[in-house]
């Protein structure tokens, strides 16, 4: 499988990462190939997945590549791939085949019920709830794939289609796209068999994909100005008109109007072509890279003749020209009596480059005046990501736009991640039997594995040359172990400096290495989740950012960098010991340090190299690297620890609790909150505290030390929404969702005995967990039980006069099954019997992304008229600023100096209690502090 680049794989709603990686082996599945015979380590996680494959695709379509060939040349205008021995249909596959990449974007949908899937059934029928939101179509949850091959390979690719059985499916056909420049599509049903016409045409491709709305994604399009992206979210409903600048061998110019209203309204014939073509024959440059890379070394000054060479070194002050402008690309060689020897190739390549991409960026720009167009988007070959190349364009583009160039309007020169794949996504998401007309952007999670290097991508460390050089037994996981002693950091690029020309002239981006064209383009694993939704109660989900801290300070993501490093041994520990501490562990807790590393190596490098980076993106990824080698739990064994512990003392808690006031009670909870919130294992100070005493030890010492004011105090308009003023009532909130945090205290003594209080008054409360662990979070899977436990104790406790608040409710939310408490001694409070429901919030991380959650959350928002996010991850990290179409409180102990300084301006162990109140009739509730 010489050739093959796989910059990327994918997943759908997959926490079933095993289908991922065994896919990601890319051995060619022979249909000899039994489940157990894939071996190795993690043999048992790998396996069932060809396995399954093969078993349950016996009787399906099969792609017979038996003497199939591109019939004709690939320059032609119409070729096509014959497979004379075809016979059965083929699906989800569409290849964009240019002159010197086949592009290939194929979708894989999870057909067995994946982890996630059973996980959820459960928690959805403890609960009774049905999701009413599905789709009319067939669900589409799963991965698309992005995958390349150089086009003189072709064969590679076919073998890659046959090793993956891309081919097997329903009734669609293969769509091949074929060539730069042909404005030509057509497409036949497989069912024809033995020929699969190619089709092509990048402008054409390029709107079409557009017309699905891929430019709506978030942390697609950016600016790319003196070497800083700049990720721009863009409202569909604000796309157009955009021009869309296909740069291949030549260049086509497409004014875009709305959903399938496009049109070609220029090109250029001087394009990437153009450079390559000129390039080689002035520089002897055997690649494209190759002559790319020599231009970031190169200096135009000794060919260009400039501004500055005519004026005697000066500016042209009057037309608003300096003297480092080019006034004539390659005129100086006019004028000196050199060969073509005595100049520098890395020269010839920079004025080269220069010259073309100035030239498209004023045809660009005046096509954008011409037209009133706001936004350029530049694609194509000649782009694949390169920095250097897109800051190029980008200056050409400003710079028509300077003093007495400048128009009306200024054009911004965009740029997008996925655009080495538009035209094979294009021709994907033009099935209209794959449902995903609809595509929202918050449906897409984008994720980084590691396993790609090793099936020959190139995002981190060195590619295994040869999939198939280790037999066909062995997997990546294998791979990466062995070759985990060459992973290096990547090699950081210097910073961006000048050419020594100045002014605006030249673009700053000058790195000293160029990036690979698969790693440059930063593409990840498109994973596709259709139950996932935009948090309804968000009051503005257009400007919510959930990040509180911005890393695109140096400072901030230098110290984040550091205390995630810092971090890595004890987590590595952690990990290791939860999988039981096997060599094989060990191994795989190896690999993913040096993978995290690895990460964030690149990510220091360059923060926007995987999307907009914020501190929730870098735990989330910390969580998805351990999922990736296969640690399903780390703090697994922590978590029961503290459980147990905590549901010891918990009866004496309510006990205490009840003899109390109804108001003091109120700020004893929340202070239990706030202290009970300590127990975070992902917080190096609070690691540090726990060698120096027990659970119960350090939590009565945090409960001790809780005294108001807090550093952000609102508990006193939350009593008085709780309890009205003088004879000012209002009615108690319908529906909280409890965003809970930590296992152990934080759940148990913390926010159980909250919801219990919230219950008592009659308020149905949800309880917000994660779908999946991270850190020492409880997920939603484990609440049933810890509230069960919390239940029977309650009950159980010598006292019978304490209510059995929890058990009731819990047993009309679903999540006690049976009769399991004897409630014949327990007297009934005077409360409604409202649920205690649990739902998961759909994500697994320490922080939430509430544009992205569960639909049973979303579903569980819509009643819901108070909200209550607990921790730093939750409600400081991400949604400290996040305002609400209802009641919220923030409640979290900062657990963190620098954090404390810079965003309460306080101390570590200091707390937040914040409470943003919607605006009731009722004057002295009409406040927050926000
Ligand atoms: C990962 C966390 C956000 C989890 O905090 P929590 O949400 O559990 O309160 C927090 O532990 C954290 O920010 N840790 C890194 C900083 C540190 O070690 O101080
Ligand atoms: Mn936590």
């Amino acid at each position: 499988m010489a050739g093959l680049t796989e910059d990327t794989v994918l997943g759908i709603d997959d926490i079933k990462e095993k289908d991922e990686e065994t896919e990601r082996t890319s051995k060619p599945i022979d249909k000899e190939v039994s489940a157990g015979e894939e071996g190795g380590q993690g043999e048992r996680d790998m396996a069932p997945s060809a396995g399954n494959l093969i078993h349950r695709s016996g009787s399906r379509p099969q792609l017979d590549l038996s003497k199939a060939a591109i019939a004709g040349n690939f320059e032609e205008r119409n070729p096509t791939i014959l497979l004379p021995n075809q016979s059965d249909d083929i699906s989800h596959l569409a290849l964009d085949i240019g002159g010197s990449l086949i592009k290939l974007v194929y979708f894989s949908r999870h057909e067995d019920q994946s982890i996630s899937d059973k996980r959820k059934k459960t928690v959805k029928e403890r609960l009774g709830i049905s999701n009413c939101n599905r789709r009319s179509y067939p669900i589409l949850g799963g991965r698309l794939h992005f995958v390349k091959f150089e086009t003189n390979k072709i064969n590679d690719c076919l073998e890659f289609i046959d090793s993956k059985q891309l081919h097997r499916g329903d009734n669609y056909g293969i769509l091949l796209l074929i060539g730069m420049d042909s404005l030509w599509h057509s497409e036949l049903s497989a069912n024809d068999n033995a020929v699969i016409k190619a089709t092509g045409g990048g402008a054409y491709k390029f709107a079409d994909l557009f017309k699905e709305r891929l430019g709506a994604i978030r942390h697609e399009a950016f600016t790319h100005k003196e070497g800083q992206k700049e990720f721009v979210q863009i409202d569909h409903n604000e796309l157009f008109p955009y021009l869309l600048v296909n740069i291949g061998s030549g260049v086509s110019m497409i004014k875009v109007d709305g959903d399938g209203k496009f049109q070609r309204v220029s090109g250029t014939n001087v394009g990437g072509g153009t450079y390559w073509g000129l390039g080689r024959l002035l520089t002897k440059c055997k690649s494209f890279d190759e002559l790319l890379e020599l231009s970031q070394r190169g200096d135009n000054r000794t060919i260009d003749m400039l501004v500055g060479d005519i004026y005697g070194g000066m500016d042209y002050p009057k037309i608003g020209l300096s003297a480092s402008t080019i006034a004539s690309s390659f005129g100086k060689a006019i004028s000196e009596n050199k060969e073509l020897e005595d100049y520098r190739p890395e020269d010839i390549s920079l004025s080269l480059l220069r010259m073309i991409s100035y030239n498209i960026g004023q045809i660009s720009h005046l096509n954008a005046l011409r037209f009133g167009i706001k936004r350029i988007f530049f694609g194509g070959f000649f782009i694949r990501g390169h920095a250097y190349t897109m800051d190029t364009i980008s200056f050409a583009v400003h710079f028509w736009q300077f003093p007495i160039f400048r128009s009306k309007g200024e054009a911004q020169a965009m740029f997008l991640r996925h655009e080495g794949f538009l035209g094979a996504l294009g021709a994907f998401m033009s099935y209209e039997k794959h449902g995903l007309d609809d595509l929202m952007a918050h449906q897409l999670v984008e994720r980084f594995p590691m396993g790609a290097p090793y099936t020959g991508g190139k995002i981190h460390g060195p590619p295994l040359g040869d999939l198939n050089e280790k037999a066909s037994v062995i997997s990546w996981m294998e791979k990466f172990v062995q070759k985990g002693t060459e992973i290096t950091a990547p090699v950081p690029m210097t910073p961006s400096g000048t050419t020594g020309l100045g002014g605006f002239e030249v673009p700053l981006s000058k790195g000293g290495i160029l990036r690979s064209d698969a790693s440059a383009l930063n593409v990840g694993v498109l994973h596709l989740v259709p139950s996932l939704e935009v948090f309804p109660l968000l009051a503005d989900p257009k400007m919510y950012e959930p990040n509180t801290i911005d890393l695109s300070d140096h400072g901030e993501l230098e110290y984040w960098f550091t205390v995630l490093s810092e971090h890595l041994p004890d987590l590595v520990d952690k990990a290791v010991a939860s999988e039981g501490g096997t060599d094989d562990a060990k191994r795989r807790g190896d690999a993913f340090a040096r993978a995290f590393s690895a990460h964030l190596a690149r990510l220091l490098e360059e923060p926007a190299a995987y999307g907009k980076l914020g501190l929730a993106n870098l735990l989330e990824l910390r969580e998805e690297c351990l999922r990736e080698f296969q640690f399903v739990d780390a703090y697994r064994s922590i978590k029961q620890r503290e459980n147990e512990a905590s549901l010891a003392v918990l009866p004496d808690l309510l006990m205490e609790l009840d003899s109390m006031s109804e108001e003091i009670r109120l700020l004893t909870l929340i202070e239990g909150v706030l202290a009970a919130n300590i127990f975070d294992w992902g917080a190096r100070a609070c690691v540090d505290l726990y060698h120096e005493g027990t659970i119960i030890e350090i939590y009565r010492m945090s409960r001790n030390k809780m005294h108001r004011p807090w550093r952000v105090d609102d508990f006193d308009v939350f009593k008085e929404r709780m309890f009205g003023s003088g004879d000012k009532k209002l009615p108690p909130h319908r529906r909280a969702l409890l965003f809970v945090d930590n296992a152990g205290a934080d759940i148990v003594l913390g926010m159980l005995p909250l919801a219990r209080e919230l219950l008592r008054r009659g308020t149905e409360v949800v309880l917000v967990a994660n779908s999946l662990p991270a850190l020492n979070d409880v997920t939603a899977m484990e609440l049933p039980d810890i509230v069960a436990e919390a239940a029977k104790k309650e009950t159980d406790s010598s006292s019978p006069q304490h209510c059995d608040i929890l058990r009731r409710a819990a047993e009309a939310g679903g999540l006690l099954v049976d009769a399991m408490i004897n409630t014949v001694d327990s007297p009934r409070e005077n409360s409604a019997l409202v649920p205690l429901r649990v739902v998961e919030n759909g994500c697994g991380s320490p922080c939430i992304d509430l544009r992205q959650v569960s639909s049973e959350l979303a579903a569980a928002a819509n009643d819901a008229d108070l909200i209550i996010l607990e921790g730093m991850g939750r409600s400081l990290h991400t949604n400290f600023n996040a305002r609400f179409k209802c009641d919220a409180l923030k409640l979290a102990m900062v657990k963190n100096q620098r954090l404390a300084e810079k965003l309460i301006n306080g101390n570590i162990y200091d707390c937040v209690c914040r409470f943003c109140i919607l605006h009731y009739k009722f004057s002295l509730l009409g406040h927050c502090t926000l």
